[in-house]
């Protein structure tokens, strides 16, 4: 293998490690994350528990509400509305998707700004937008960590984002275009003509489409950074958007799967709940 591998796993350690510091010179206020999760999907419940679990380490305290998979509308907004008006809790997650039948535009609604550490919510990606100030989707966030923390150069490189979802490819277009980070950035998806032919264009290639190994080798520009966010569920597991393998030949940096994107997301997310936390005066 020629890349250089980009270890979430390692740097979300180290960002954990920096907010139990922070936590514990605030004076170990109870900083409280609490997570909704409606039905019992496998791998939802195993996200939301490795956050309950990181969150500890970080030195926060949370919660979790887990509702049935036949769970109303209503019930679902209740238990948001509750969270929403209760001071001891800074940060609320809604794992997404829902299931068949709710619909999450006015559940999400419900979270205050100050409390979106998801950055899901009208308001968030409205500042997002409009550059101010406000909580940014984890996932994106976590990408760009991983870029600086590996040096990757971003000021006029040319950034392909292949996928274009409100929780990853959207925000991180935008975040990969703002000034500082400076990249110009095309975002690709289902319906782009001649992907292949965008994508080796690409310094920096972020596959969030979803689709199992969908970005190859020979789509690949050498030595660019490619960075997988996809989660496909095939019968052999999880499978990322990049053939690692092949790809990790010919890219100059490349995130694993399992142990790149995800880890990184978990720990924006306790970034996230930090900054929540004291958004909220603490
Ligand atoms: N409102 C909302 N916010 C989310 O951030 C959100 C969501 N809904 N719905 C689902 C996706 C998925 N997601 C992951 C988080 C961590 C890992 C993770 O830690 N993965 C480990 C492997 C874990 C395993 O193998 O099961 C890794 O990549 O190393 C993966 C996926 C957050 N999501």
């Amino acid at each position: 293998m020629t890349a250089t591998l980009m270890d979430g796993n390692s740097l979300r350690d180290e960002i954990i490690a920096g907010l139990a510091t922070q936590i514990e010179q605030m004076g170990s206020p109870a900083i409280c994350l609490a997570t909704v999760l409606v039905g019992d999907d496998g791998p939802s419940q195993r996200y939301v528990k490795s956050k309950h679990k990181k969150a500890g380490e970080a030195g926060m305290v949370s919660r979790h509400h887990g509702l049935d998979a036949d769970a109303t509308q209503e019930e679902v907004e209740a238990v948001v509305r509750e969270l929403a008006d209760d001071p001891s809790v800074h940060g609320i997650l809604v794992q997404l998707p829902l299931p068949d039948g709710l619909d999450p535009e006015p559940v999400l609604d419900l979270i205050p700004a100050e409390k979106d550490v998801d950055g899901l919510t009208e308001r968030s990606m409205g500042r997002l937008v409009r550059n101010r100030p406000g909580l940014v989707s984890c996932t994106p966030l976590g990408v760009l960590r991983l870029l600086e923390k590996y040096s990757v150069p971003t000021s006029g490189a040319r950034a392909v984002v292949v996928g274009r979802s409100t929780l990853v490819g959207l925000p991180l277009s935008l975040l990969l275009n703002r000034k500082g980070v400076d990249a110009t950035v095309t975002m690709a998806h289902s319906r782009t003509a001649d992907m292949a032919a965008v994508v080796r264009e690409a310094d920096i290639v972020v596959g969030a489409a979803g689709q199992a190994r969908m970005i190859t080798a020979d789509m690949v520009k050498p030595g660019a950074a490619v960075i997988d966010v996809g989660v496909s569920r095939t019968e052999a597991g999880i499978v990322g958007d990049v053939d690692f393998d092949a790809v990790a030949e010919v890219a100059g940096w490349i995130t694993p799967m399992p142990g790149g994107t995800g880890p990184m997301t978990i720990a924006c997310l306790l970034e996230n709940t930090l900054t929540a936390a004291r958004l909220q005066g603490l």
